[in-house]
């Protein structure tokens, strides 16, 4: 897989990129070391204090040249509008630890601004639901540009960076493999919104405005396809041993059946829509994010790419 363009990036390795802002702050607390290993024990705490500390420092430069130049607008303008929700898009594959990443980023922004309210939502919850799809003949399409209702996500950004209160994101279900009715997650004016989710760098056509038109930041989430594909299988083996136990599960007839049948079902998903929709549609728009975090085995960050300009 091709790395990021060196022409407009500044390459840099993880030591390098640990040294960076790396005196004045406080180890995490126990508590927190739970928190994180609460929502997913895989993950490497040293990753958190290496790669995330000093990346929440960089975000909140990103912040303070957004409020400088949101004030100096209203100067010139000689009105007062309030400071709007900044907002961090979080991009890259099907599988790759863009949730993971996210979830990170928050509990890290809201411990490092404990006065900033910072919430998160996942694009997955805009796709159309299952019904949907099937009229559009679109089932085997999911996670492509044309399974997201765009127009809505666009709408609710617009909504978020209006100030609206109360919003309501629809939420998809990975177990349930549809769009939850009448279940959302609320975005109640935010200081900080995480928008995570595949398709938050991509250009659609017939859209007048891009979903990255409303970000201040962007991280892309990268790795190597072996790479992915492993994780997607260990996560798709995961979803069968919670599937197992509850038959209402998509996956339980999966968890069932021949584990082996399964696995080769989910490796031939793997090769014909996700990768597909990671070579044509996600990857092409790597070099628009503004940080490129990049993933070895483990889910070990060893090079990150920051943007120049
Ligand atoms: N930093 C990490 N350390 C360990 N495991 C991780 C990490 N990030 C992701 N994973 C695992 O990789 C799989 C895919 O991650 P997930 O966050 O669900 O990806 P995405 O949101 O991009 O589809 C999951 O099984 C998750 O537990
Ligand atoms: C819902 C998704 C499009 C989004 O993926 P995510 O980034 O949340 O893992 C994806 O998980 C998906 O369901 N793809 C369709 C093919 C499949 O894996 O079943």
């Amino acid at each position: 897989m091709e790395t990021a363009n060196p022409i407009n990036y500044y390459a840099l390795s993880r030591k390098t990129w640990q040294s960076f802002y790396r005196d004045g702050i406080p180890p995490l607390s126990e508590a927190e070391l739970q928190q994180i290993k609460g929502f997913n024990d895989q993950i490497s705490l040293q990753d958190v204090r290496d790669i995330y500390i000093p990346l929440t420092h960089l975000i909140h430069v990103y912040m303070k040249e957004y409020e400088s130049l949101q004030l100096g607008k209203d100067l010139f303008m000689q009105q007062y509008t309030g400071l709007t929700p900044f907002v961090i898009g979080v991009a890259g594959s099907v599988a790759v630890g863009k949730s993971t990443t996210a979830r990170l980023l928050q509990m890290i922004l809201a411990r490092t601004f404990p006065k900033k309210d910072v919430q998160l939502i996942t694009t997955d919850g805009f796709l159309y639901p299952n019904s949907e799809l099937e009229k559009r003949n679109l089932l085997s399409r999911k996670g492509f540009p044309e399974s997201y209702d765009m127009p809505h996500l666009i709408q609710f950004l617009n909504q978020v960076k209006s100030g609206k209160r109360g919003l309501k994101a629809p939420v998809y279900s990975h177990s349930v493999y549809d769009i939850i009715p009448d279940a959302y997650d609320l975005v109640d004016q935010p200081d900080i919104l995480i928008v995570e989710g595949i398709n938050v760098l991509q250009l659609p056509m017939n859209e007048q405005i891009y979903i990255s038109d409303f970000f201040d930041f962007s991280v892309y989430v990268d790795a190597d396809e072996a790479l992915i594909e492993q994780w997607y299988l260990e996560r798709f083996g995961a979803l069968l041993d919670i599937a197992v136990k509850d038959p209402t599960n998509f996956y339980y007839p999966y968890a069932k059946g021949n584990r082996d049948e399964a696995f080769r079902m989910a490796k031939k998903v793997w090769q014909d829509v996700n990768l597909k929709n990671l070579t044509d549609f996600i990857l092409p728009t790597k070099n628009r994010a503004d940080l490129i975090l990049h993933k070895t085995t483990h889910h070990k960050i060893d090079k990150i790419f920051l943007r120049k300009y």
